[in-house]
C-alpha cells in the first residue's frame, strides 16, 4: 500500500529520492522500499538528437544521459525546442534525427514506457475522476486490478473522497493530481511532464511540486520535466538542463542545443534562499538572457 499524500506533504518530500539511491530495475523487490516495487526507473540515452521543420533547425546536438530515477529540469526560452525534445523522448513525434534509446533500446511511438503529463489536466469532462485514472492503465490489467490501482493513485495524489465527481466539480489543482494519477497508473519508468503546473496559482504550484516530489519518493521513475520557472527546476531537479544557442553560435539559424547542463546540489526539498542556489539561479537567469538586476 502507498503512503496518502496528506500524510507526505512535506515529509516523504525530504527523503526524496536521489539516482544514487533509487533502486535500479531489476533489483530483487525485498531490497526496495515498499510502495516502490511495482514501479521501474528508466535510463534515457540521447545520442546528436536533432529536429527541424521544414527547413528550419529547431533542436540540433542533443547527447545526454539520463539515470534511472534522475529528474531532470529542462528550461529555454519560449519557443526553443523543449517540448520538441519531449515528444521526441515520449514517441509522439518521430521525425527527429539521431537516436534516443530508453533502458538501452529505441524509443518507440507512444512509447509505453513513458507517460506524458500536460499543462491542461485534460481530463474527459463526462467522466468520474476515478473514471479518468483508469483511462492510463495498461490493457493487461484485469478489472478488479485496475480498480485497486485507480484507488492506491487517488490515494496517493490525496483524491480518494473525490473519486466520484465530475472534472468541473473540483479545483484546478485538484484536476492536475488527476492528471498525474492516470499518467503514473501505467508506472512509467520515465514521466515526461510539459510545464504540468504552468496554469496554477503560486500557492497552488507549490503545493504541487510538494506532491510531484512525493510521487517521485514512491515510485523512484525517472522524470523529465519541462518548465519555465528557473526556481521549480532548482527545487525538484537533479540536472538542469538549459535549451539554447551555443554560445560559440553566431548564427541562431542553428537551432537550439545543450546551452548548459548544471547539477543541483543538497537533498530535496531545498532551502530556496541558500547561496549555493543563488548562484545556480543567476547563472541559469543569464542563460536565458535574463539580466540579474530584473528578478
Ligand atoms: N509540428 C510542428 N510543425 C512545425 N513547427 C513546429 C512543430 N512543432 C513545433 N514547431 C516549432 O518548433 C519550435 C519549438 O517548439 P516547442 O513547442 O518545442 O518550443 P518550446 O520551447 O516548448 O516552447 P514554449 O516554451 O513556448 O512552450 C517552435 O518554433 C514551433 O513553432
Amino acid at each position: 500500500m502507498i503512503s496518502p499524500a496528506s500524510t507526505l506533504t512535506g515529509t516523504a518530500a525530504a527523503t526524496s529520492a536521489s539516482p544514487a539511491d533509487s533502486p535500479r530495475p531489476g533489483a530483487p523487490a525485498a531490497e526496495q522500499p515498499a510502495g516502490r516495487r511495482d514501479y521501474t526507473s528508466l535510463d534515457v540515452r540521447l545520442s546528436a538528437v536533432g529536429r527541424s521543420f521544414d527547413s528550419r533547425t529547431v533542436l540540433r546536438d542533443v547527447s545526454l544521459q539520463i539515470a534511472p530515477g534522475e529528474v531532470l529540469a529542462i528550461l529555454g526560452s519560449s519557443g526553443c525546442g523543449k517540448s520538441t525534445l519531449l515528444r521526441a523522448v515520449g514517441g509522439l513525434d518521430t521525425g527527429n534525427t539521431g537516436e534516443i534509446l530508453i533502458d538501452g533500446s529505441p524509443v518507440r511511438r507512444y512509447d509505453e514506457r513513458t507517460a506524458v503529463g500536460f499543462q491542461e489536466p485534460r481530463l474527459l469532462p463526462w467522466r468520474s475522476i476515478h473514471k479518468n485514472v483508469s483511462l492510463g492503465l495498461p490493457r493487461s490489467l484485469s478489472k478488479a486490478e485496475g480498480r485497486e490501482r485507480v484507488d492506491e493513485l487517488l490515494e496517493l495524489v490525496g483524491l480518494h473522497d473525490r473519486a466520484s465527481l465530475r472534472p468541473r466539480e473540483i479545483s484546478g489543482g485538484m484536476a492536475q493530481r488527476a492528471s498525474l494519477a492516470r499518467a503514473l497508473a501505467r508506472r512509467p519508468g520515465v514521466l515526461l511532464l510539459d510545464e504540468p503546473f504552468g496554469a496554477l496559482d503560486a500557492l497552488t504550484r507549490l503545493k504541487m511540486q510538494d506532491l510531484l516530489l512525493d510521487l517521485h519518493a514512491e515510485t523512484g521513475t525517472t522524470v523529465l520535466l519541462v518548465t519555465h520557472d528557473v526556481d521549480e527546476a532548482l527545487q525538484l531537479a537533479d540536472r538542469v538542463l538549459l535549451l539554447g544557442q551555443d554560445p560559440a553560435d553566431t548564427d541562431p539559424a542553428e537551432g537550439a542545443t545543450i546551452a548548459r547542463l548544471l547539477r543541483v546540489p543538497g537533498q530535496r526539498p531545498r532551502d530556496r534562499a541558500s547561496a549555493e542556489l543563488a548562484a545556480l539561479r543567476s547563472e541559469l537567469f543569464s542563460g536565458l538572457g535574463v539580466d540579474s538586476h530584473s528578478h
